[in-house]
């Protein structure tokens, strides 16, 4: 549970201990606003997508489904900046497919939270595996760091990519391989 009022009182000692002056006017507000972006930001904290996948319908034929270009920020987990781009999903049904919005809330819920893009990738296709109990499932996230874009390294436009398969996308190649082409398709 997110404690805001820790939050504010750890923003207030922050704007101190960079030196600034946490009672001047246009800094007065900013724990408070602070306190409520982290609420926003971190809500998917010790949440899973099982109460989004569990809402779904049948269907006669396990046909594949991909969901592309869904835009996610998240945030990582070693410098608290935010890493953001899209996230493409795609798996065999079994039986039974998700709300297409329901996708997008899974995506949601592990995005936000510390986290790391490779973890980002396989919550996704672990949740699908676990709570809709697809046949497989298959993630490519590709994704912007702002820790490696205006600090440190200082690469702006460096792409991440990661992708992750579960059930029989790990047997079957050339699905794996429509898959990315259907992803790369504009
Ligand atoms: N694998 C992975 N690494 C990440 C992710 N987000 C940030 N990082 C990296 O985490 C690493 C943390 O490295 P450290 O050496 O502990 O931290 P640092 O001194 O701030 O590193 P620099 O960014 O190189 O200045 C950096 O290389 C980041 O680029 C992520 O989602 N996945
Ligand atoms: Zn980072």
């Amino acid at each position: 549970m997110i404690n805001k009022s820790k939050i504010k009182e750890a923003a207030t000692m922050l704007i101190e201990a960079i030196g600034e002056d946490a009672s001047r006017e246009g800094l007065l507000e900013t724990p408070d606003r602070i306190a409520r972006m982290y609420e926003e930001v971190f809500s998917g904290i010790w949440k899973t997508a099982e109460e989004y996948l569990a809402k779904n319908f049948e269907v006669e034929s396990n046909d594949l489904v991909i969901e592309k270009d869904i835009v996610f920020h998240s945030m990582c987990e070693h410098h608290f900046l935010p890493f953001f781009g899209k996230v493409h999903i795609a798996y065999i049904p079994n039986g039974r497919v998700a709300g297409l919005s329901k996708l997008a809330r899974t995506v949601e819920v592990y995005s936000k939270k510390p986290q790391l893009q490779e973890r980002l990738t396989y919550e996704i296709a672990n949740a699908l595996m676990k709570y809709l109990n697809v046949q497989g499932a298959m993630v490519v996230v590709e994704a912007e760091h702002m820790c490696m874009n205006m600090r440190g390294v200082r690469k702006p436009g460096t792409k991440t990519v990661t992708s992750c398969y579960r059930g029989i996308f790990e047997e079957d190649k050339n699905l794996r391989q429509e898959v990315m082409a259907l992803i790369s398709m504009k």
